[in-house]
Parts: structure tokens; sequence; C-alpha cells
């Protein structure tokens, strides 16, 4: 079972991934962007934010998920893999930026991944309110300080990404006790 954790910066998914990490004695615990070694470099150049190009910028990513998919992804599939992020991501991203088609956004996925996408994807939605005081207490990366409007749209396109990839997506209030979260998703999985 592939799974995956989204939600926009600050949303909770690390912390979630620690918390099922525990409850899972072989899962395969990983992240996008920067789940290899290759990747860790990638994800260096992203979060810079020093591209100029918006498409070097998707490629970019689209370049760390390929590898993601081949070194860790594919050899794994038939334990449990908890993703920090995915392709939703990717394309979530990507319509925000609005300068890429849609259907060139899901076939040039579809290349990097083989097809190989999460079974389903937990969305941690987060409340504008809840996002500018998470925000305020921690050191922005070049994304984050595209601000919060920038971000609220990202999480209403990682709603569209799913639909657009065809993957189910179960949305949980961030705002939530932490581990509330953690059981609302183990019950979900083991269901
Ligand atoms: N349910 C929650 N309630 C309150 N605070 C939370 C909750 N979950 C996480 N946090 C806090 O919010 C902050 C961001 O959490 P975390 O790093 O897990 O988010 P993230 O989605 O992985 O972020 P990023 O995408 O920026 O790496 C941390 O300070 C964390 O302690
Ligand atoms: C996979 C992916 C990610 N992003 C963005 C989302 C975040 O701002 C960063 C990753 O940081 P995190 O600490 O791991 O959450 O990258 C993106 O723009 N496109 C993507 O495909």
């Amino acid at each position: 079972m592939y799974i995956a954790i989204e939600g926009i910066d600050t949303a909770g998914k690390s912390t979630q991934i620690k918390k099922l990490e525990k409850h899972f004695d072989n899962a395969v615990i990983t992240k996008e962007p920067g789940g290899t070694d290759v990747g860790k470099e990638i994800r260096e150049i992203v979060l810079s934010a020093k591209t100029k190009s918006k498409k070097a910028e998707f490629l970019l990513f689209l370049a760390d998920r390929a590898e993601h998919v081949k070194e860790i992804i594919k050899p794994n599939l038939d334990k449990t893999i908890i993703s920090d992020r995915s392709a939703v991501s990717g394309v979530a991203y990507a319509l925000a930026q609005g300068e890429i088609e849609k259907k060139d956004l899901l076939s040039l996925n579809n290349f990097a991944t083989d097809g190989i996408y999460p079974s389903k994807v937990f969305l941690l939605f987060l409340e504008k309110k809840e996002l500018e005081f998470r925000l305020s207490q921690k050191k922005l990366d070049g994304i984050e300080l595209r601000g919060v409007e920038y971000l609220l749209n990202i999480q209403n396109c990682i709603i569209e990404a799913a639909k657009l990839l065809n993957i189910e997506l179960i949305t949980i209030n961030a705002a939530k006790n932490i581990d509330e979260i953690t059981k609302e998703i183990l019950n979900n999985i083991k269901k």
C-alpha cells in the first residue's frame, strides 16, 4: 500500500508521519522532494526558489519524482509506503503557477512516475488563521515567502490535483489535536 500525506507548508505532514511510523513495523517512510540522494540535491535548488523559469522549477520537482519512484517506490510496492507529499503536490503547485496546461501536467507526471501513484492521499486542511500563526512561528523558505494567499490557493489546487489524477483524497482538519489526526488516518488506512 502506497499512501501520501499532503497539505500546504506547515499543515503538519511531517508531524503525522513521525506518529504513523510508530504504528508500522516495516513501513517505508519517505518524502518528496528529497527522498533520494539525488533528490536531496534537487531539493536544495528548488527550495532556494532561484529558478527564473516556472517550467524549470516544475521539471526539477519532476526529476526528483522520477528518481524517487525508481529508487524508493517501485522496489517497495509490496510494503506499506508512507510519503510526505507526492505527485499530487507536483500537480497542485504547477496548477497554481498556471504556466503548464493540465494535459501536459498529467502526461509529464505519468512519464516521471510510470503511472505509479499513491492509492490514497490524506489532505491536512489548514484554515487561514492557523496557517498565518504557524508561518509566523518559523523561518520561511523561498516557497513559503510567496505568502498566505499563495498557499491557500495551493490548498484548493491539491483538491483539484487529486481529482485530475483520480486519486482518493481524504480531507482532515489540520487544526485538530495531533493524536486525533493520527487516529483518523490509521482508522482510514486499516478500513
Ligand atoms: N495538529 C496540530 N496542531 C497544532 N500544531 C501542529 C499540529 N501539527 C503540527 N503542528 C505544528 O505545526 C508546525 C508545522 O508542522 P510540520 O513541520 O509537521 O508541518 P509540515 O506540513 O511537515 O510542514 P512543511 O511542509 O513546511 O515541511 C510545527 O511547529 C508543528 O509542531
Ligand atoms: C513535491 C513538490 C513540492 N513543492 C513545494 C512544496 C513545498 O513548498 C516545498 C517542499 O517543502 P517541504 O518542507 O517538503 O514541504 O516544495 C512544489 O512546489 N512542487 C512539488 O512537486
